[in-house]
């Protein structure tokens, strides 16, 4: 995205930075200037419990953006991300359950914890009102990349620059990729560690969390005015 807007990115931030650490960085980002927009990504702000006091207290008109995926596939991808790097733990199937046999989820697992998307956003709803924040659907990015980025150029009160005839549809990849852009010669397509295949998961764990999160995906909807339909889909990949 060139102007309007100038994304300053902190390249080299990591993810498990302490909270002292980030706020050092603040002073360390470029000054935004008129025109400009500084945005920050990390996942991990939407589940942690200090985040919405703490940024609050740092910037009460922040915009905030959240992307959820259905629940399930969310964990899935989770699990399969830790696996690539620590190839020895459980299963999927084991570490979703307190207790199997009573069909027990172990809503304690982050993986599984993360997507009680209603909890989390309760303790933002505490802070921010609902107009500040932005639910970007996993799955509509995935199918109609411009469409969704269109509501996130409109909240973020920009120009609609980024459309259709930005992107691609890459079949190997399973993603949308962006054309070649305006500074590089290269489309830009997900890098190797996103979009992995997922094991295959027991359907009827797969069954059992659709069930656990039933009420909570309920709960969401009515608490954004969004209906993600993660109760349509088929199966979870
Ligand atoms: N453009 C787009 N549209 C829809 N979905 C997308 C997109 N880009 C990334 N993804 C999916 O996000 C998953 C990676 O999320 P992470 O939270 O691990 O990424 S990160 O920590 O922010 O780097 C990862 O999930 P998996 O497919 O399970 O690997 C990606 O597929």
């Amino acid at each position: 995205m060139s102007d309007p807007v100038e994304k300053n990115l902190p390249k080299t931030r990591r993810e498990k930075e302490s909270w002292d650490e980030k706020f050092l960085r603040r002073n360390v980002m470029p000054k935004t200037l008129d025109g400009q927009l500084t945005m920050e990504k990390t996942p991990s702000y939407f589940v942690t419990n200090e985040a919405p006091k703490r940024i609050h207290s740092m910037a009460k008109d922040i915009k905030l953006i959240v992307v959820v995926r259905n629940p399930v596939t969310r964990a899935i991808s989770d699990y399969t991300q830790t696996l690539s790097k620590k190839p020895e733990i459980p299963t999927f199937e084991v570490l979703a359950f307190k207790n199997r046999t009573l069909g027990l989820i172990d809503a304690s697992w982050s993986a599984i914890r993360i997507g009680i998307y209603a909890l989390h956003l309760e303790n933002w709803l505490q802070y921010f009102p609902l107009s500040q924040i932005l639910f970007v659907s996993g799955e509509r990015l995935i199918v109609d990349p411009a469409g969704e980025m269109a509501k996130v150029q409109d909240f973020l009160g920009l120009k609609r620059v980024v459309t259709e005839k930005h992107f691609y549809f890459n079949k190997t990849k399973g993603f949308p990729c962006l054309k070649k852009p305006e500074d590089s010669s290269a489309p830009r397509c997900l890098g190797k560690s996103k979009g992995r295949t997922h094991p295959r998961i027991d359907p009827d764990v797969i069954h059992r969390l659709r069930k656990f999160y039933k009420p909570f995906n309920m709960m969401f909807y009515q608490m954004t005015g969004q209906d993600f339909q993660w109760e349509q889909e088929e199966g979870d990949k």
